[in-house]
């Protein structure tokens, strides 16, 4: 039986006065790439910066693993299996890109005290991961100011994919690319339920979301509203119930996180 990576119950955030975030309720399975779309000011980023911890909420559960998360912090966070993938990526662009996977975490020896930097170590295990993942790339020694933004992209997915993370949260990873090569980082980020990791994955980009998740939930006015199956909803639904639509509105059951398809209203499936 598979369990949930992170269930977040009628979760709130408050900015002093402002919520920007109530009542969200949600789940991600293990290994289940799940979308969350929704309009600026929706509430996305503070739904992400709760789920790696960079902020607390204020009322509500999150759970890890079916284990409540007390303290609240990136490096809990991280310890809890959970890594973020920024849209300013934090890559150092005078690094390379094995550099750059093991950047944090180098490997290194000791020779008479002195601590040394284990450059071939770090190349193949680098290598090795980009192979995995199907990456091609000229070069591992080029620095990273000198690749393309899918390319990029790319880096810094192996980055978070060498922590071996239970979950990786990804903050539009193919907004400022073209369609095009947007593909190769979107079948990338199917292969890694492949290497054991589950995927937040938050896009405006409505085509990315249904072609890649499983099942998209729908960030709205500061609340999670619906969950949609993709294989069953259309772009054109999505986007109404993004907005708001009457006719939407008017077919979906109250409350937070509930799902419903193109032929009719369901309960989400919980793990
Ligand atoms: N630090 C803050 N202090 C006060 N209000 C905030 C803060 N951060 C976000 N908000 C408010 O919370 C609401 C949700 O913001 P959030 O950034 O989570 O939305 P978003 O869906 O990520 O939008 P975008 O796609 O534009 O980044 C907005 O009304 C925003 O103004």
């Amino acid at each position: 039986m598979s369990t949930n990576v992170i269930e977040a119950i009628n979760l709130q955030k408050k900015y002093g006065d402002v919520t920007a975030l109530r009542n969200a309720t949600f789940h991600i399975g293990e290994r289940e790439i799940v979308g969350f779309a929704g309009d600026n000011g929706a509430g996305k980023s503070t739904l992400m910066k709760l789920v790696a911890g960079s902020i607390g909420h204020t009322a509500g559960q999150l759970l890890f693993a079916g284990k409540e998360r007390q303290a609240t912090s990136p490096e809990q966070a991280r310890r809890d299996g959970i890594e973020i993938v920024y849209q300013d990526l934090a890559l150092c662009d005078n690094l390379n890109v094995y550099e750059n996977i093991y950047l944090g975490r180098e490997l290194v020896s000791s020779v008479g005290g002195i601590r040394v930097l284990k450059h071939s170590a770090m190349r193949r295990g680098a290598h090795e991961l980009l192979e995995r993942l199907g990456i091609e790339l000229t070069s591992m020694l080029d620095p990273v100011s000198t690749l393309s933004g899918g390319q990029r992209q790319m880096v810094a997915i192996c980055r978070a994919t060498a922590f071996q993370p239970k979950l990786i949260v990804m903050d539009e990873p193919t907004a400022a690319l073209s369609v095009g090569a947007g593909q190769p980082l979107l079948e990338l980020i199917r292969r890694l339920p492949g290497e054991g990791t589950a995927v937040m994955l938050v896009s405006h980009r409505l085509s990315d979301v249904l072609t890649t998740c499983s099942r998209v939930y729908v960030v709205r006015h500061g609340e999670v509203t619906t969950c949609v199956e993709s294989a069953t909803t259309s772009e054109a639904t999505l986007l109404q119930l993004m907005e708001g639509h009457p006719d939407q509105e008017a077919g979906r059951p109250q409350g937070s996180g509930k799902s419903i398809t193109e032929s009719g209203p369901a309960l989400p499936a919980r793990s």
